[in-house]
């Protein structure tokens, strides 16, 4: 059986070092490369290591070089342009996982799966992609109900942006189908009596919580709550291996996690 050939990206970060640890679990995915950024203090430590498990021989490092299939992106908005140039240089496919780009990274991303197969989503989470549609369900029933969207997320306390990547996802998607075309993120001083046709989002930084999404339908009398919660990190690591499978397959286009799941 020819493995999967995988270069992690962010490999020394809480995702890249759950991704190494299961991918080197599994018997049809290799590890070639492990990716940081340029100034890391762990560059040339062995990534399996750096994961806390044995040895993989491969090191960190800042660029990839060498024969691979996929790579898998859990970095920082700053490794952006790199992740791109290697998927485009070396024809990787790319599982695209980090949150908080820009719209011209965006952009980028649709520019970069005209050449290689590109599968992006805040969220790789079976659960979480579950609940979207869940909430697509009840956008469509609720839509002419006059109900309230209110979104809550909550996170550890070192996440860098806000609200999560799977926090918008969830908006865009209700907006869709209910119309709303305010984002409004968090309330203070006098805004007033509520309008019908915004969104809000509530974002909470307590400890280390992986990741935790409420989605509130308010309507006058009852309240729809659509709850999703990880326990640990591994679901979107699983998630994104599920995802590196399906898209060394696909031609280059762009895939979401629901071709994954086939939701
Ligand atoms: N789609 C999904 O299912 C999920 C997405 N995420 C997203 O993934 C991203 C990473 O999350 P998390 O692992 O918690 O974050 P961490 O900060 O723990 O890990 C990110 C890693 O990327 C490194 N890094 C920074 N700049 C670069 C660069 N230029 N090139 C390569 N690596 C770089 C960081 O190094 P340094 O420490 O030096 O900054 C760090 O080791 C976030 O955007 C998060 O929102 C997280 C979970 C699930
Ligand atoms: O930073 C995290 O941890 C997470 N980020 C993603 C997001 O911004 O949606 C996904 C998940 O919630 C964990």
């Amino acid at each position: 059986m020819e493995k999967i050939r995988v270069v992690v990206s962010g490999a020394a970060g809480r995702m890249g070092q759950r991704v190494i640890t299961l991918a080197a679990e599994e018997p049809d995915l290799a590890i070639v490369g492990a990716l940081e950024a340029p100034n890391h203090p762990k560059l040339g430590q062995d990534a399996g290591v750096v994961a806390g498990r044995e040895p993989l021989g491969v090191p960190l490092s800042a660029e990839f070089q060498g024969k691979a299939d996929v790579l898998i992106d859990f970095s920082h908005v700053s490794g952006f342009d790199s992740v791109v140039r290697t998927c485009r240089n070396n024809r990787l496919a790319l599982v695209f996982a980090t949150t908080g780009i820009t719209p011209e990274q965006e952009r980028a991303l649709v520019e970069l799966a005209e050449f290689v197969p590109v599968i992006r989503s805040p969220n790789m989470s079976l659960a979480v992609n579950v609940a979207m549609k869940l909430c697509q369900m009840a956008a469509e029933a609720l839509k002419d109900k006059d109900a309230d969207v209110e979104i809550i997320e909550r996170h550890h306390r070192f996440k860098e942006d806000a609200p999560s990547g799977t926090a918008l996802q969830f908006g865009n998607l209700i907006s869709q189908i209910m119309g709303q075309i305010v984002h409004r993120h968090g309330r203070q001083g006098r805004p007033g009596r509520r309008p019908h046709e915004e969104i809000g989002y509530h974002a909470v930084r307590v400890g280390d919580n992986p990741g935790e999404h409420t989605i509130i339908f308010g309507l006058l009398g009852e309240t729809l709550e659509i709850t999703v919660r990880a326990t640990n990190r591994d679901a979107y690591a699983k998630g994104a291996l599920a995802a590196a499978r399906f898209v060394v397959k696909q031609p280059p286009g762009l895939y979401g996690m629901r071709d994954v799941l086939g939701l």
